[in-house]
């Protein structure tokens, strides 16, 4: 799949899922690996149960592109990067502001090279996505940061000096912010403390493998990370922990369909409050163990949500949940904290019948409406996860443009739903 080409999926609707599903590795996992791994000046990492999305296949190119060597076995799920020869500081703004995760290979490239260049960062357009509580964090450490504009665009130097722990904070516990100031803190000289560090399992998965690399860090999972630089990280072997966010997904298309799913991989716990709001709605679990079971053979019951941060309602599942929303007997409420421009959705969704009211980061769905399929836009990720589950309900055929986002972090989509009794074909081209 190269720059340019479009990705559609056709979906035709009305079918009951009923089967098994496998529940592919995590990409908000994998990423920060992929960074960390690049910070092993010897040796091969080797990352098992790597998801086959775009977004790991962008990570893969920036890898090579710095100068590692970097091999993604798509049929083993199997990632093998040798980072010995790591040579470029500069973030290619061509594959950097494809995907989010590039600033991942920041701490990397400060500890190996002495300084990192960026000349863009991806990810999802959701409105406001600053990084300043990583800017600010390098800073305390004693990076200087500057920025010079480059015709339109702005390109940001960092330079690491002599990095020293220190007290970091984020304002409010940043994904990525955490692992981030987790990986510069993990060669500084000194230690470390993070304050309101981020939660979520994925962050926590970083964790153990950066342990595992040779990292002194303590206090994982309690909003407290202690970290004591050491000399040296050494390339291990990983196993990715499951995606949290495609297990939703694939709950909510059990729960959209009327169906019943074996998901192979998911773990209720890790849905946090999602989990919840699902049964509230009407949805049925059982963890058997490394296998959830899920079913829905009642009506819908509308739900309130507010997004937050782990172990709260996930914001990547806000979008897929406004889709299951419309089939609910009455209204359902939603409240968008994360992100600030998640709900393009809505009128993708009004194309197909639904009825949504939305004021700022609120949003009223009046259901249940009988959807009909259209053809639709996927603005971003999640809101192409969330049209998936709308056409799998809708009457009729639905077709799902720019479907590259949906690819950026679901793998092989349309053969896991085929499988489960769904008609849904990807076109490129
Ligand atoms: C690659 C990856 O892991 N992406 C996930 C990560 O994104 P990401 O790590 O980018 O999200 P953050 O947790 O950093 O962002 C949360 C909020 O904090 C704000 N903020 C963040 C950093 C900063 O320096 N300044 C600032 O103001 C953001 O604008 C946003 O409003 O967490 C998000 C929230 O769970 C998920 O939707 C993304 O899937
Ligand atoms: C916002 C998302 O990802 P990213 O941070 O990689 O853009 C997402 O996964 O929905």
């Amino acid at each position: 799949m190269t720059a340019g080409q479009e990705v559609r999926y056709r979906i035709r609707g009305g079918r009951r899922l009923d089967g098994t599903v496998f529940i592919q590795g995590a990409k908000n996992a994998v990423l920060p690996m992929i960074g960390a791994s690049l910070m092993a000046s010897e040796g091969r990492t080797v990352l098992r149960n790597v998801p086959i999305i775009e977004d790991v296949r962008r990570a893969v190119e920036l890898a090579q592109a710095l100068g590692a060597k970097a091999e993604l076995h798509e049929a083993e799920r199997t990632l093998v990067i040798d980072a010995s020869t790591l040579s470029s500081p500069v973030l290619p703004a061509e594959i950097a502001a494809r995907f989010r995760g590039s600033f991942l290979f920041v701490p990397a490239l400060l500890h190996r090279l002495g300084e990192a260049v960026i000349e863009g960062v991806g990810g999802c357009n959701l409105g406001s996505r600053n990084l300043d509580f990583h800017y600010n964090g390098f800073k305390r450490m004693g990076a200087t940061v500057t920025e010079q504009m480059a015709g339109d665009d702005g390109v940001i130097h960092i330079k690491a000096g002599d990095l020293r722990g220190g007290t970091l904070y984020c304002d409010t516990p940043s994904h990525t912010g955490t692992e981030n100031l987790i990986m510069a803190a993990a060669l500084a000289h000194g230690t470390t403390l993070i304050k309101n560090a981020a939660l979520e399992p994925e962050v926590l998965d970083n964790i153990a493998f950066l342990q595992a690399m040779g990292a002194k860090i303590s206090g994982g999972g309690t909003g407290f990370i202690t970290v004591e630089g050491v000399d040296g990280l050494r390339a291990v072997e990983h196993t990715v922990m499951p995606d949290r966010i495609d297990a939703g997904v694939f709950v909510m298309a059990a729960a959209i369909t009327g169906g019943e799913l074996n998901l192979v991989g998911a773990a209720l716990e890790h849905l946090g409050v999602a989990g919840d709001k699902l049964e509230q709605m009407g949805v049925e679990f059982h963890q058997q163990g490394a296998v959830l079971h899920v079913r829905r053979d009642r009506p819908l019951r509308p739900i309130n949500v507010i997004t937050d941060e782990y172990p709260g309602f996930a914001t990547d599942l806000q979008s897929p949940i406004m889709a299951v929303s419309c089939f609910a007997d009455g209204p359902s409420y939603i409240y968008e904290r994360i992100f600030d421009g998640r709900f393009k959705l809505a009128d993708e969704l009004r194309k197909m019948g639904a009825d949504i009211e939305v004021n700022g980061n609120r949003a009223k769905v009046l259901g249940a409406t009988p959807l009909r399929g259209a053809e639709v836009e996927a603005h971003d990720l999640r809101c192409g996860s969330a049209l998936v589950l709308a056409g799998l309900a809708a009457e009729g055929e639905t077709t799902i443009t720019s479907a590259y986002y949906l690819d950026r972090g679901h793998a092989h989509t349309a053969e896991r739903l085929s499988q489960a009794g769904a008609d849904i074909e990807r076109e490129v081209g």
